[in-house]
């Protein structure tokens, strides 16, 4: 089990603020590439799946560390229990300590025991694979048409009602895997409770040919309850007969008595467990949008994937573990230089969205300020995470990373061979040389004199303008180079993502699979949504928040 002690309470804690004191001076890029000609060879590993066209190199070098902060992280990681941590969540022990639940998403893409999967003891563990036929079933007859609708036309639309895991995962993984998509089976993710998410979806569909997924772990969550009811009367407006409901719902959720409560029958219903957090579940019932989409053998593919970033998590020594690395890398910025966010830049359009995703996946797993064992934390715990595809970032935010104030680290993400070759390659071939390009000139800048040489006379004329046209450099990345976007290759990034997020919680001693703080909004939201009818039932708040009700009830039509 994670220590749950206070960070600072590690020997190689103390010894990394040392050396980030006494080293910071020479950890300079340029010198620490000039001195060293096989650095790249030191610091970069690579993970290769049993599938051929599942690899990821991850490039480590280009980071502010030599080979005494690295194995003072690695040191830092054992002092935590890194290890048996990482065990103790395999073998399904309650490491969701606030929550008192074990934490199985490995269980989820875990093949049967007799097929080399891990052994994992835990009350619906044995069901997994039942709800996988479910699902593989299910969408191979929506897929195929023989799944009809109630005036018997087959399934051309699928709609994922869900909020935060529950539709997060499903949408990034829909479009990253856009490529091996049915076209003719159109899918849209609604979310939001604001009411025109729902209004601009419904305006695309067809009562008769259109499947409603109600996705929510909980079956309780306002926003998705809301818009499924929503969704139930548009439906029955046309369809007229309660009894067609059966056709075009169907529930993904842990909540059996919730599910027939909303009308749809436990045979339309998709389990999973408790021991699945919402922001871990795509590889649950909650990926049913993705198997359709991209069919039941993609999807297993993808379970695949994750499966084998798995095993390499759970034996590959700490010095050769790519999610180990990518998390001490990142808590040597975090707790130690001050940097309070981090980047995620793919050069893959279709990875678009992964961003957005592990915004969620780091932010409510790491977001905390309170050990397991009550202290309140006095370093800092999770990055804010954020980003978007190379090569739009550039023209957007790039100039902030350069040149700006801040320490941003950003890991930089791109395929080997693209799935889009079109003009013969030309394409790949420039987004791939900025891929490059980026990191080697964030590592390396431009220096004065180069200004000055690039310039020529007019350096001598315009001092500012040579202050302006100087890179820095120093600043780290992580590059991560894999084979192509196949299935497998995607669940093996998210699964390496996953990971990096277990380790830092694990040495900062926090619970990275509860998520206490998105309540106090949900109960407050609660209870104005009940005064809003008439001003005189306004009670209870600060001036502002009252100002701003009154002004709304005075103004609304
Ligand atoms: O699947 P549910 O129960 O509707 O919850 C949706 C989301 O709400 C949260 O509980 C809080 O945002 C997330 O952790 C979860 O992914």
């Amino acid at each position: 089990m994670s220590t749950g002690k206070p960070a600072t309470q590690y020997k190689a804690w103390k010894k990394l603020q040392e050396l980030h004191s006494s080293k910071q001076s020479q950890l300079v890029l340029k010198e620490l590439f000039n001195s060293d000609s096989k650095r790249f060879s030191t610091y970069s590993k690579e993970f290769k799946a049993s599938s051929p066209d599942v690899s990821i190199l991850l490039d480590y070098s280009k980071n502010l560390i030599d080979e005494e902060v690295l194995s003072t992280l690695f040191n830092l990681a054992r002092e935590a229990s890194v290890e048996l941590f990482r065990d103790d969540m395999f073998a399904g022990k309650h490491i969701n300590t606030s929550e008192d639940r074990a934490v199985l998403h490995v269980a989820l893409r875990n093949p049967p025991a007799d097929q080399g999967g891990f052994k994992i003891n835990e009350a619906g563990v044995d069901e997994v694979h039942g709800v996988l036929q479910h699902i593989k079933e299910f969408s191979e007859s929506v897929r195929s048409g023989s799944w009809k609708g109630y005036t018997g036309k087959p399934i051309d639309t699928v709609v994922n009602i869900g909020i935060g895991g529950s539709d997060l995962g499903p949408v990034m993984v829909c479009e990253a895997l856009k490529h091996y998509s049915k076209r003719d089976l159109k899918s849209y993710f609604v979310s939001n409770i604001d009411g025109t998410d729902l209004a601009e979806v419904l305006k695309l569909c067809n009562t008769e040919t259109t499947l409603f997924i109600v996705a929510s772990k909980t079956f309780t969550t306002q926003e998705t309850i809301t818009n499924a009811e929503s969704a139930k009367a548009w439906f029955l407006e046309k369809a007229k007969d309660q009894a067609h409901v059966a056709k075009h719902f169907v529930a993904l959720s842990t909540n059996a008595k919730a599910v027939t409560a909303f009308g749809i029958s436990e045979s339309n219903m998709f389990a999973f467990w408790d021991w699945v957090g919402g922001r871990y579940s795509l590889w649950s019932a909650i990926g049913l949008s993705i198997a359709l989409s991209i069919g039941y053998d993609n999807f297993q593919e993808l379970l695949n994937g994750a499966h084998e970033l798995d095993k390499h998590f759970k034996t590959a020594p700490l010095e050769e573990n790519l999610p180990v690395i990518l998390a001490l890398v990142g808590i040597w910025y975090n707790d130690f230089y001050g940097a309070q966010t981090q980047a995620l830049l793919p050069y893959d359009q279709y990875l678009k969205k992964f961003a957005d995703y592990f915004q969620q996946g780091d932010m409510e797993s790491n977001g905390k300020s309170v050990t397991k064992d009550g202290s309140r934390v006095d370093y800092e715990t999770g990055p804010i995470i954020w980003g978007q595809s190379g090569t739009n970032g550039q023209h957007a935010f790039y100039q902030l990373i350069h040149q700006g104030t801040k320490l941003i680290p950003a890991d930089f993400l791109a395929p080997v061979e693209t799935l889009n070759p079109i003009s013969g390659g030309k394409h790949h071939e420039i987004l791939l040389s900025n891929f490059f390009a980026q990191p080697e000139a964030l590592a390396f800048g431009k220096t004065e004199q180069e200004v000055r040489e690039e310039l020529g006379p007019e350096a001598s004329k315009n001092a500012a303008l040579v202050k302006s046209k100087i890179f820095e450099g120093n600043k780290p990345t992580n590059s991560i180079l894999f084979q192509k976007l196949t299935p497998g290759t995607l669940g093996a990034l998210v699964a390496l993502y996953e990971h990096k997020i277990h380790v830092q919680g694990a040495i900062w001693g926090i619970n990275s699979y509860d998520q206490m703080g998105v309540e106090l909004g949900k109960v407050l939201a609660k209870n104005i949504l009940k005064q809003l009818g008439n001003e005189t039932d306004v009670k209870g708040h600060d001036s502002s928040t009252t100002g701003l009700i009154h002004y709304y009830q005075k103004n609304r039509k």
